[in-house]
């Protein structure tokens, strides 16, 4: 036990990224493990949103939107691009990912072939393992579209794709397993097969170095209130790359992604940007809390980040071995490579196990049916923590008898 205790205080102490820490508002006494399902506020969001409240809301009241509430969504983009591998002018952030799916998805199919005249492709392959919200809407723009869906995992598929497929969604982290997909490959193999490709990056986005523009994506989204701490229902982000933009014809044709907002036309003529992204009223106060909670992304090396997420799941799965042995079974990758910053553990009482964990102040959570999650967050998550984690839940299995 001491072996890992010694282990865990020499690792924090030669953590590069240790000092991140202090920039979130984190209660000493409990171990958080759950920032992949809602991230840890930054500590400075508070006092900006009472800014934000008190005086852009309640003293410049309806003159705020001209002073960058209306394009907060397109600045806001901008801050998360480097985040993802985006240029500038192809990130903004609105509505949920459900919704941003529901658009992404729809214009997917509706754009022209990739290979021009390849026409009278209708199916949307659907990663088979998805979170559900992604299967449900991608069930709902088939539907619309007349598309037809087929489930396949981003790794499995060979002998999927083919001339019938026009469009690809697929998640980049496992929510249940963390297990990370590979998607330069996975994007190659879709436009090899003359398909588009829609990655959901919701448990990735703030994990890893990922290259949106590099890899020749074509769509993506993500949210923002997990590892990019943005707060509950903090708005989502959709990327949509400049080649694209044009093509890009999203079925929530609303005012905001109008080309002339407040010409208030009667017709609609989507803007000729990214902007055509968005539909309603930003939602200004979550907006602007994720604005401000993106600034402890300033001078952040994402492999730096990339590098403790890999080493602090793998130091997790190593206190699990020797503190639990095979009472439970790990079930996300044990190459690092292959894993996103979460260690899913299996466990036929995982739902009572969680909370006994909460009960001793280690949060983590339960997913349907037998599996604990644990997220780690390089930039406040600590190796003892990890520990803890572990001796903690050694501690319940062992009194659960
Ligand atoms: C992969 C994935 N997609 C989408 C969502 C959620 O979508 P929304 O933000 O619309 O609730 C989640 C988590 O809630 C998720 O894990
Ligand atoms: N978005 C959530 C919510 O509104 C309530 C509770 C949990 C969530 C989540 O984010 C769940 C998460 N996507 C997951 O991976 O399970």
């Amino acid at each position: 036990m001491s072996g890992l205790a010694d282990r865990a205080a020499k690792l924090d102490a030669d953590d590069p990224l240790a000092a991140l820490r202090d920039r979130f508002d984190l209660d000493p006494e409990v171990v958080y493990l759950d920032g992949n399902s809602l991230g840890a506020p930054p500590r400075h969001v508070a006092a900006r949103m009472a800014d934000v409240i008190g005086r852009q809301w309640g003293r410049r009241l309806i003159r705020s939107w001209p002073e960058g509430w209306w394009d907060a969504p397109e600045r806001v983009g901008d801050r998360i691009a480097p985040l993802v591998g985006a240029a500038p002018g192809q990130v903004v952030v609105a509505d949920s990912t459900s919704v941003n799916i529901f658009k992404t998805l729809v214009a997917a199919l509706r754009m022209p072939p990739l290979r021009p005249g390849d026409n009278g492709r209708d199916e949307l392959v659907v990663d088979a393992a998805t979170f559900p919200t992604d299967g449900y809407i991608a069930a709902s723009a088939a539907e619309l579209t007349g598309a037809e869906l087929r489930p396949a995992l981003p790794d499995e598929l060979d002998g999927v794709l083919g001339e019938r497929t026009a469009v690809v969604l697929l998640n980049h982290v496992d929510y249940r397993t963390g297990r990370l997909y590979d998607m330069a490959q996975a994007t190659r193999k879709a436009h090899d097969a003359g398909a588009r490709v829609v990655w959901d990056l919701c448990h990735s986005a703030g994990v890893l170095p990922i290259e949106l523009d590099a890899l020749g994506v074509d769509l993506a989204v993500g949210c923002t209130y997990k590892f990019l701490n943005g707060g509950p229902g903090a708005p989502a982000f959709v990327y949509v790359p400049h080649r694209l933009q044009e093509k890009f014809h999203q079925p929530l044709a609303g005012w905001g992604g109008h080309r002339e907002p407040f010409a208030m036309a009667p017709e609609y003529e989507p803007a000729p940007n990214i902007s055509r992204a968005r539909a309603g009223t930003p939602d200004i106060l979550s907006l602007l809390a994720l604005e401000a909670a993106l600034e402890v992304w300033d001078g952040v090396d994402l492999a730096e980040v990339r590098a403790k997420g890999m080493a602090l799941t793998g130091f997790f799965a190593e206190c699990v071995d020797e503190l639990l042995g095979d009472r439970v079974e790990i079930v996300s990758p044990r190459d690092p490579e292959r894993r996103g910053h979460q260690v899913s553990v299996r466990h036929p009482a995982a739902d009572r196990l969680v909370t006994a964990l909460a009960e001793r102040e280690v949060i983590g959570d339960f997913r349907t049916p037998d599996v604990l999650r644990f997220g780690f967050a390089p930039l406040y998550n600590t190796y003892g923590e990890a520990r803890r984690a572990a001796e903690t839940l050694a501690g319940v299995l062992a009194a659960a008898g």
